[in-house]
């Protein structure tokens, strides 16, 4: 049975994203790593064809990472992000400090591996992994969870820290007063005389459509962010859902943004505001594919009024949600949230909804068998949850 006892040595905060090239010639690793990963995209002969698709899109990519200032600032953001969210969290919860942060990208680095290691560097025992993605999606945190767990096992570290989860939070409160926030500054960059007549179009990462059809609940997850946001503010304007940046040979979650724009843009419509809904700060999709692209598209289409809200970066009520977030996290005790155990219903990758060998447990014992597990990472089902998983393989 694992410790649940004070955190001697503070408490380790591990920020998961997707990550994104710093420099130009990061560009091609990083798209090769993605295309390889077939929880974010299936493909056939993914090892040729992913490598074929990340070589052959490259040049337009490092093109497009020029534009923006020669690489992704999402590293830089997650930084500043983590350093306000520990120095809150250091006043907010003295009984766990020092807060520390600590970075895993998925397809650049730092890499999972090299947040463990620095946790265990820093004499960390008490690690809780932290999603940057507000919604859940087996693509984006499932993909990274479950590559955090294998790190334990690459690095010998299975048995370093007493880990807990927080798997989404696209409903907190916090989180929505931020997004409300924006969307507000948004508006009012409209000229006030305009500002009723503004679309409010909340436009998110699509999702190849083999996911949603194994039930992954990410649509339902932006749609419930939105809807507390268009609560928040009172929204009177009208507003619509829709998923960009698709890429690959596979069928894409729609309404398509690009078509949404330029449906709105023919039909007259001149003002429209676009809201990143699941992104936490600035990178290339915002920076390029809206600020440039759909922006470039919707003023050849007449529209005069296209304009983008402000991501959260280190807008303030959002880093005193990352730190509310995980403050109440602590204080619960709770080594997931209920949401972690149910799976999609079409999902068929054993490595689903894993657990390491060490988990937090709660209050009330709602941690159901991680002290009875034999590997490092194991599966959690609500009645199976002792159900030991050796080497899974991915198979989504
Ligand atoms: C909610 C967030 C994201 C989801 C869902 C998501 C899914 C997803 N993405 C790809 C392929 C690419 N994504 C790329 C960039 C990128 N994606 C996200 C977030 C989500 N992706 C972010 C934050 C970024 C920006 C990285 C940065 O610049 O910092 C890219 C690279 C750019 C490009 O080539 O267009 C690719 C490729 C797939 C296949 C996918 C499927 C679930
Ligand atoms: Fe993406
Ligand atoms: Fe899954």
């Amino acid at each position: 049975m694992t410790s649940s006892s004070g955190t001697g040595g503070g408490t380790g905060i591990v920020m998961m994203n997707l990550g994104g090239p710093a420099t130009l010639d990061d560009v091609e690793p990083f798209l090769v790593r993605l295309f390889a990963d077939r929880e974010i995209i299936q493909l056939p002969w993914q090892d040729v064809l992913g490598k074929f698709i990340a070589t052959r899109r490259a040049p337009k990519v490092r093109k497009l990472y020029e534009a923006i200032g020669g690489g992704s600032p999402i590293r830089r953001w997650t930084e500043a992000q983590g350093e306000a969210m520990c120095r809150r969290l250091d006043e907010m919860s003295p009984e766990t400090a020092p807060h520390r942060f600590y970075i895993a990208f998925r397809y650049t680095t730092p890499f999972a591996d090299d947040a463990l290691q620095a946790m265990k560097a820093d004499g960390i025992t008490r690690a809780i992994a932290f999603t940057q993605y507000p919604q859940w999606s087996c693509a984006t945190t499932g993909s990274s969870l479950n590559d955090l767990w294998r790190a334990l096992d690459r690095t010998g570290l299975k048995d370093a820290f007493e880990w807990s989860i927080i798997d989404r939070w696209g409903e907190h409160p916090g989180f929505i007063e931020a997004m409300a926030g924006a969307v507000e500054d948004g508006l009012e960059d409209f000229p006030e005389a305009e500002r009723d007549d503004v679309m409010v179009l909340f436009s998110a990462h699509s999702l190849p459509l083999s996911i949603i059809d194994r039930g992954d609940s990410y649509p339902a997850e932006i749609g419930a962010s939105v809807s507390r946001v268009v609560q928040a503010i009172g929204l009177r304007n009208p507003h619509l859902v829709s998923f960009q940046s698709e890429v690959g040979p596979v069928r894409w979650l729609g309404p398509s943004t690009e078509k949404v724009i330029e449906q709105f843009a023919k039909s007259g419509r001149k003002n429209l505001l676009i809201v990143p809904i699941a992104f936490t700060s600035d990178h290339i999709e915002t920076l390029s594919e809206l600020d440039i692209e759909y922006a470039e598209l919707a003023h050849s289409l007449g529209m005069t009024g296209f304009r983008r809200a402000p991501a959260l970066n280190v807008r303030t009520e959002f880093l005193d949600a990352l730190a509310d977030i995980v403050a109440q996290h602590l204080a619960a005790r709770t080594p997931w949230s209920p949401q972690y155990v149910t799976r999609c219903p079409g999902c068929t990758n054993d490595q689903c909804r894993g657990i390491p060998s060490r988990v937090v447990s709660g209050p009330t014992g709602c941690r159901t068998a991680a002290s009875e597990q034999k590997s490092s990472v194991s599966q959690v089902t609500p009645r199976a949850a002792t159900r030991t998983v050796a080497a899974p393989a991915v198979t989504h």
